[in-house]
């Protein structure tokens, strides 16, 4: 009961905080199955400016509407309500998520969380470690953002909120040296999860790939055996930047998820269908709020279930 309770509030959240996505694309989806009685031509090039509209991309609208198109001819479908279903469906095949996509919460792991300014890096990170702990993981911090000043006081409040430990230096120390000493202090208490907030900006790829190599090579050699993430952080509201964010960062870093925040209030949503599709890198958890309880974990089915939730 309770685990239902929890699934119903969780995807209702889910729908609240899709209301400006779900509104900047369904409406126009709806106008246009409710204006046309024929499915032509015209009907297809309006369906496909509502989702290049609604930030799902010029490609990923291109390959939701070859697989529409092909599945109306295969059907024998006339009228346009009768194809909609197809369509949802059509959306959801551009994402996928693999199978083992959760599977390092079970892992003894380090994530490396990189992401520009401002996107939410500081307030995920805080929020992951609460999950984690919640599950009955312990969990360290490592405050390697060395780079802005207020970023490791900002991150000892979130640990402080969720209850971890975490492994800080001065403003300006070396990222290297407190990777290095989280990593110690990950292995003498026996933690499952090290996450580490890194300055992995992008203002200079060169810059961040040294960064990263460095604090690659730290890890690989101190925590030998350990499983790896790389997450990114992108801020949702900013629709086709955060697109072009994802492929940056995705050439530079071994990217293995992204996280992206601020899902609640942006009409941009449609950007996470984006990401999975031309990526093809797996969108893991969505911030659906400030809150310590506001990340979800991504998942394509009831996401679109979500979006095309009444509500
Ligand atoms: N509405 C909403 N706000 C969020 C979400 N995630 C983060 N924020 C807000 O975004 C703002 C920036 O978050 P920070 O965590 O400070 O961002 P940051 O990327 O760590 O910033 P730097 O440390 O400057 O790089 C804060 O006001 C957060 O409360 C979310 O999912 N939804």
């Amino acid at each position: 009961m309770e685990n239902e309770n929890k699934k119903e509030g969780f995807f209702s959240k889910l729908v609240s905080g899709l209301t400006k996505t779900r509104d900047n694309i369904i409406s126009g989806i709806d106008s246009v199955f409710n204006g046309f009685s024929n499915i032509d031509e015209e009907f297809y090039e309006e369906l496909e400016e509502i989702l290049i509209m609604g930030d799902l991309g010029v490609e990923t609208t291109e390959n939701i509407l070859d697989e529409l198109k092909a599945k109306v001819k295969e059907n024998h479908i006339k009228e346009p309500k009768d194809c909609k279903e197809l369509l949802l469906e059509s959306i959801k095949n551009q994402m996928s998520l693999s199978e083992d996509a959760y599977d390092f919460e079970d892992k003894r792991t380090v994530i490396l969380v990189i992401g520009v300014n401002g996107v939410g890096k500081t307030t995920t990170i805080g929020k992951l470690s609460s999950q984690f702990k919640e599950k009955g993981k312990k969990v360290i911090l490592a405050a390697a953002d060395t780079f802005r000043a207020a970023a490791t006081e900002q991150l000892k409040e979130w640990a402080n909120r969720a209850g971890v430990d975490i492994i800080s230096g001065s403003e300006g120390a070396d990222p290297g040296s407190i990777v290095f000493d989280a990593v110690a202090a990950a292995k003498a208490r026996n933690a499952d999860i090290l996450i580490c907030d890194t300055a992995g900006r992008l203002h200079n790829k060169k810059n961040l790939m040294d960064e990263l190599g460095k604090l690659n090579k730290i890890i690989n050699r101190e925590f030998e055996g350990v499983n790896r993430e790389t997450f990114v952080v992108l801020d949702a509201t900013t629709g086709q930047n955060a697109l072009m964010q994802a492929k940056e960062f995705n050439e530079v870093a071994d990217v293995t998820g992204v996280i992206l925040t601020k899902m609640d209030g942006t009409a941009k949503g449609g950007i996470a269908i984006a990401i999975e599709s031309e990526l093809e890198i797996p969108v893991k958890y969505i911030g659906v709020g400030e809150g310590i309880n506001d990340l979800q974990r991504f998942d394509p089915e009831t996401f679109v279930s979500a979006l095309f939730a009444e509500s």
